[in-house]
């Protein structure tokens, strides 16, 4: 528990009183500044004495002189100059407070996470107030020691190609050769344009045709695990005598997921399947759909019911027409989050029933064909101790099958024991991970830079296909509150309405033709500085997370899969949309919070590199224990050399905010990659200011980035005990982080102003002091109350 106490000491920072920055000031004056011409190094020294030219300057523009109140223009100069001051302030208070010297004594003087002190500030790095490029405002987003990382950046050449670990292998085997039925296997081919099966699908599709074992099904992510276990079914189901089974036969199946995005998937491939034997019924029951229309599908008949676990509890007890006594197949697919979400009990629960209810029903040997007694399945990508768990409660006397991938042949492993066999899964092998350890204060403008690279790549390609990119945050809090900067009107992003559903929020690039854009650029030009870029055109950004509202949900996910008509579709969400969605030309998954478990991480990624296609993925860590994650876990998930890269975030940017040409001159070689030429760095800052004045105008939104904020840290104190080494909330450097919400507050003031939404400051809003030991406790009583779902879903 004592974990948490940082959390609440760097809430609690010591004040950044008058007193306290008045020393902070002397302090500066005494810094000593080295290199570069003594002009400039005596117009910086003057600078943080706060007696330099440009101060007079700055303190007009941040509200001295008055004569001008009322003029737009002048206005909007004035919140850009009062945004960079905040930006100073905030980094001087939050450098210079007491908690970061006392930090700083036990530091080693290139503090990965917390960068240099002030005193390591050479004068050719420190690009503070009026002494950037051209003379123009460079903000104190890039006075940290850049090169803080210990990873060492993977060379460009160090690439290897692999080939695809979980597409349908190019050989003689057919579906019908599994033992499919030759409608179904034409369906297959012919309907579906599934020429062969995947590795998967040959193990178990065989054995649940002839065998009456209980299975336990583990295969990497995007490798046909669906259907490996439909198409048996349906095979079964597809009775051609005259014991034909229709939707007045009864229930036959039970798929379970832990999310209701993938039970409607399961859904839509079992609607696909129907469509070549229109006689079976496939059914589903979801939380957050009207029960009573569910009923009255139930009511009618199905063959097939896929639900999550809470709901089909629901209807099994309160929904008498639905008649489980006949029932042969129980499937939980993704075993392992059904037992992390807490439904362990709940399954408990149905299985009981459903053994109770065939007990006294004496069908079962009624439909020839059809096993003689319920065969059990239990599903996942990965296997963690939980799963086990959960298949002593289900399953019975199981066969482990495990598809394992040898490259050159193909190795099946079929273990008699669950137990046996229970090797980690690997990511799949053509997908190309990425690191980029990225400081705090940078991570927004480095994701901005991203996202701008990668769209700018969609719109040069030739290939008409939309290109795909999810981006996992930690919590919903931080999905809503990214969303809205990556789609503040006038500025990269518009809000316009779903044509096809007119419900979902969907977003589109606004062009920068834009009358807002043109006097954002006019202003920018007179101060010497560029518009805030785009992140590209052609874009369209979706959100997805669990407090959506249900609706919003189904057709959020709908439009992101079915829009053809944008050259790169982004959706930012949480983990909900992290298992076993399959959603189409996923390019590149983005890890911008990193995940709670390396079995998330493979689930995330898995959205890239699908049966067979390219994919990429991104995780960004922060300089310092973080990094060490990728040795000690990331690497033995990506086992392939050449595979597992290190990026540099300089580099991201560069490629974000430089320049067409001077992007195509570093690819080409023109350029040296390490050149602090062009004017990236000035585009990065004038982009991360525009954020920071937009919070500073409209005070909902700075509400939300409050609350995006405090939800992350949370979340992130709630990280496995065992991975504190890499992620200890202790250890995070509140004031840069709430830099990359765009906060110019140092953390003690946060605290204060998100007192009502989080209870961080309970104490001090009732008047009282609290205690600190009592005020510990209460804040990782509040950490471990907040469950996954709060963060995930
Ligand atoms: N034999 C096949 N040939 C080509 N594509 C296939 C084949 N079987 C399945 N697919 C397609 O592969 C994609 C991934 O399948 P599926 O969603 O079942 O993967 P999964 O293994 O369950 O992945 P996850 O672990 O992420 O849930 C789907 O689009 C599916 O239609």
């Amino acid at each position: 528990m004592d974990e948490d106490d940082g959390l609440l000491l760097n809430f609690a920072s010591p004040d950044t009183t008058s007193t306290s920055y008045s020393n902070t000031r002397d302090k500066r004056s005494a810094t000593k500044v080295t290199g570069g011409k003594w002009k400039d190094r005596r117009k910086l020294q003057l600078s943080l004495q706060g007696r330099g030219r440009n101060q007079k300057k700055d303190k007009s523009a941040s509200g001295v002189n008055n004569s001008s109140i009322g003029n737009p223009r002048i206005d909007k100069i004035r919140a850009e100059a009062a945004a960079k001051k905040a930006l100073e302030g905030n980094d001087a208070k939050s450098s210079d407070s007491k908690d970061s010297k006392d930090e700083s004594k036990k530091r080693p003087s290139t503090d990965p996470i917390h960068g240099p002190t002030s005193k390591q500030i050479k004068f050719s790095e420190s690009k503070g107030e009026f002494g950037g490029k051209n003379n123009s405002y460079v903000s104190s987003l890039f006075t940290s020691n850049e090169s803080s990382s210990q990873l060492k950046v993977s060379k460009g050449d160090e690439q290897t190609t692999y080939l695809p670990s979980n597409a349908p292998m190019k050989d003689a085997t057919t579906f019908e050769g599994l033992g499919l039925n030759e409608k179904l296997s034409k369906h297959l081919t012919e309907t579906l344009r599934f020429k062969h099966p995947t590795k998967v699908q040959r193990t178990v599709v065989p054995a649940m045709i002839s065998t009456e074992r209980d299975l336990f099904i583990k295969a990497q992510t995007g490798s046909g695990k669906t259907l490996s276990f439909l198409l048996p079914i349906f095979h079964k189901l597809m009775m051609e005598d005259k014991n034909k089974i229709t939707r007045d036969s009864g229930l036959f199946a039970l798929i379970l997921t832990p999310t209701r995005e993938l039970a409607t998937q399961i859904y839509g491939v079992l609607e696909t399947l129907t469509r070549c034997h229109h006689q079976l019924v496939p059914g589903i029951v979801i939380g957050g759909e009207k029960k009573k229309s569910e009923k009255a599908r139930i009511r009618k008949g199905v063959n097939i019911l896929v639900g999550t676990p809470g709901r089909l509890a629901d209807h099994l007890e309160n929904t008498e027409s639905l008649n489980i006594s006949q029932l042969r197949w129980l499937i939980l697919d993704e075993g392992d989050k059904l037992v992390e979400l807490g439904f362990e009990e709940t399954i408990t629960k149905i299985t009981d029933m459903i053994t109770k209810r065939s007990e006294i029903m004496e069908s079962m040997h009624k439909w020839q064909g059809l096993p003689t007694r319920r065969i059990n399945l239990l599903c996942s990508a990965t296997m963690q101790n939980n799963v086990e768990k959960l298949g002593s409660i289900i399953l019975n006397n199981p066969e482990m099958v495990s598809v394992d991938y040898v490259p050159g042949t193909v190795a099946f492993e079929t273990n008699s024991s669950a137990s046996e066999g229970a090797k980690e899964m690997t990511a799949p092998d053509q997908l190309i991970q990425s690191v980029v350890v990225v400081p705090p204060k940078l991570r927004l403008v480095t994701l901005s830079a991203m996202l701008k690279k990668i769209s700018n790549e969609s719109n040069s390609s030739d290939s008409d296909e939309t290109t795909r990119t999810i981006v996992f945050f930690s919590c919903s809090d931080s999905v809503n509150f990214h969303f809205d900067v990556f789609t503040r009107n006038g500025h990269g992003f518009k809000k316009v309405k779903n044509e096809e559903t007119g419900k979902v929020e969907t977003i589109e690039v606004s062009s920068t033709n834009d009358d807002d854009e043109n006097d954002l650029q006019e202003e920018n030009d007179k101060q010497g500085q560029m518009t805030a870029p785009i992140i590209g055109e052609n874009t369209v950004l979706y959100k997805l997370h669990g407090s959506l509202s249900q609706q919003n949900r189904t057709a959020t996910l709908q439009a992101f899969i079915k829009d053809t008509k944008s050259k790169h579709s982004i959706l930012f969400c949480t983990d909900v949309a992290s298992r076993g969605l399959d959603l189409p030309n996923v390019s590149s998954v983005v890890e911008y919070d990193p995940p709670f478990t390396i079995d998330d991480h493979l689930h995330r990624i898995g959205r890239s590199a699908r049966v067979g296609r390219e994919g990429k993925a991104t995780l960004f860590l922060l300089p310092g224990n973080e990094e060490g994650y990728v040795d000690d876990k990331i690497q033995v998930v990506h086992p392939k050399k050449g595979n597992l890269r290190i990026v540099s975030y300089e580099t991201l940017l560069k490629d974000g905010f430089s320049a067409k040409e001077e992007v195509e001159e570093r690819k080409v070689g023109k350029k040296d990659p390490k050149s602090k030429e062009g004017k990236w760095d000035i585009h990065a800052t004038t982009w991360h200011l525009d954020v920071e004045r937009w919070l500073l105008e409209d005070s909902a939104e700075h509400d939300k980035a409050v609350q995006a904020f405090t939800s992350h840290i949370r979340a992130y104190a709630t990280h496995l005990s065992t991975e504190r080494n890499f992620f200890n909330v202790k250890l995070l450097h509140l004031g840069h982080l709430a830099k990359s919400f765009g906060l110019r507050e140092t953390p003690k003031k946060l605290g204060k102003s998100v007192g009502t939404n989080s209870g961080i400051q309970e104490g001090s809003r009732k008047g009282k002091k609290e205690d600190p030991r009592k005020k510990m406790l209460r804040m990782a009583k509040m950490a471990l109350k907040s469950t996954s779902n709060e963060f995930n879903y």
